[in-house]
């Protein structure tokens, strides 16, 4: 008998931040890991040494080819709670055995394009760099990490080898080690001029900003234009941002360098970064590390896999978890996700979930609301197109650049109503169950609960 096929779903249920999207990111590292998969001899020996599996099992390791089929959301798009970024079909054990390792992928990199998108959002179009190496949990976390901060809008990094790995522009500033290693702040900023004569970003805030680091810059700036180059600016890195970009902007500005950039960093976050602009602050970058790397503010996306579907005799059977808690009651069946558009219109205005056999055309739909703890209230959709969002993923997936992928997640966000994306309370966006799906779900329920 050939072994059961499964579907599972990759979903989440709650919004980091208090957010109400959540960028998918993740799935090219995903697919490399899928083409990778494999089990070494010594792999083999440990789990043998554990004792647990039989060496049929064993074999079945040593010889296995995944025969998975995958689909997927696009890296960049803007999700949802409950919908399926990710479907995973495929022998029972072999679909199985990926929970963990799809998971880990895609929740990391998922939270943190997600937090990179609200600090973008925060900055309003200033390049944002990304600064957070050297805080970030572990190696892998910053290098994958790097590549999520820029899928949620970062222009560069500090990380060098993601940089290489990806393709990101590498970027930094200088550090306070090097103005403290020269017997004065002027000697340490003319040594790197000489060196960077067209990347002087000079950091002023060693000593004091306002009393010797910005005139000492302005006084370098001074000898740099004599010789005919272009002076980069200054980075701030403590104190009162605001008071401090604004006196440091008129002094440069009245030594007469208004084109001199003002980068600002430390602890910066999308809710500092909102304050300061608020207050004004002349700041033209930003250079943000610990927060962004790790999220800080709310360091987990609890994205779920879930068998959505087995295969019996040929037939599908849909699966569903009931659950203890009413809120983790799953979605049955092979399902295909929508997003709903005005005719001739680039605004969404709803996702729909549906099995993926259910007809989601332009007809009128007789839609509930998906969360399982709202009152399900029927609502007729009319008046749409609906987009597929899942798409079928080929291990031979090409690899995107991140700033293309950057660049239609923006193209994505921009299609949504602007209430959804505020940082801070933002509108739900609707999500609803096709009718099909849901009368699979309300019977399967009421099955359930019966036995
Ligand atoms: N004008 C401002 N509005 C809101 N937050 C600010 C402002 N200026 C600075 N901050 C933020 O306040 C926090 C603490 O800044 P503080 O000046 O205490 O740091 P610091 O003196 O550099 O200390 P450390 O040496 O530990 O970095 C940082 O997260 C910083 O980004
Ligand atoms: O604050 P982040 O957002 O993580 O940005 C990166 C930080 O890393 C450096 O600080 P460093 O490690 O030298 O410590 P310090 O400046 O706080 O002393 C840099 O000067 C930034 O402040
Ligand atoms: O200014 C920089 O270049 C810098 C600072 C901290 C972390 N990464 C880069």
């Amino acid at each position: 008998m050939p072994p059961t096929r499964a579907t599972f779903d990759v979903f989440f249920r709650q919004v980091p931040d208090q957010g109400s999207f959540v960028v998918a990111a993740g799935l090219q590292q995903v697919v490399q890991a899928l083409n990778n998969f494999h089990f070494d001899e010594d792999d083999l020996a440990y789990l043998r040494s554990l004792d647990l599996y039989n060496e049929r099992f064993l074999t079945m390791l040593r010889t296995i080819k995944l025969d998975c089929t995958v689909q997927a959301v696009p890296e960049g798009l803007p999700v949802f709670p409950r919908e399926p970024l990710m479907t995973v079909t495929g022998p029972i054990a072999q679909a199985q055995m990926l929970e963990t390792l799809i998971l880990n992928i895609l929740n990391h990199q998922s939270l943190i394009a997600t937090k990179s998108r609200r600090i973008n959002f925060a900055a309003a179009g200033r390049p944002v760099m990304e600064f957070g190496a050297r805080r970030a949990q572990g190696p892998d976390s910053a290098v994958y990490g790097t590549r999520a901060a820029v899928i949620g809008g970062c222009g560069s990094t500090s990380n060098v080898l993601a940089a290489k790995m990806f393709g990101i522009p590498a970027a930094g500033t200088m550090a306070h080690s090097w103005v403290e290693s020269f017997n004065s702040e002027l000697d340490a900023f003319r040594a790197w001029a000489r060196m960077y004569p067209d990347n002087s970003a000079l950091l002023v805030d060693t000593y004091d900003v306002l009393g010797s680091g910005v005139p000492h810059a302005i006084t370098v700036f001074k000898e740099l234009a004599a010789a005919g180059h272009q002076p980069v600016g200054i980075r701030i890195d403590s104190g009162d941002i605001t008071a401090l970009a604004k006196a440091a902007r008129a002094m440069l500005d009245a030594a007469g360098f208004p084109e001199a950039k003002i980068t600002a960093s430390n602890a910066l976050n999308e809710q500092i970064i909102t304050s300061l602009l608020q207050e004004s602050a002349p700041i033209d970058n930003f250079g943000v590390g610990e927060e962004l790397i790790t999220s800080s503010s709310a360091p987990v996306l609890s994205g779920v896999y879930k068998l959505a579907a087995i295969e019996q005799d040929g037939q599908v059977v849909p699966k569903m978890k009931l659950s203890a808690s009413k809120a983790k009651v799953t979605l049955p069946g092979r399902k295909q996700v929508y997003r709903l558009y005005r005719p001739g219109a680039h605004t969404a205005f709803a996702d729909v979930i549906a099995l993926a056999d259910e007809a989601v055309a332009g007809q009128p739909l007789t839609a509930v609301n998906s969360d399982p703890l709202s009152t399900h209230k029927e609502v007729t959709l009319t008046d749409y197109e609906a987009r597929p969002l899942l798409q079928s993923v080929t291990s031979a997936a090409s690899v995107d650049d991140v700033f293309a992928i950057q660049h239609r997640s923006q193209t994505w966000l921009r299609e949504l109503p602007a209430p959804v994306l505020r940082l801070v309370n933002p509108d739900t966006y609707h999500v609803y169950l096709a009718p099909q799906l849901a009368q699979l779900q309300a019977g399967l329920l009421r099955e359930l609960r019966g036995n």
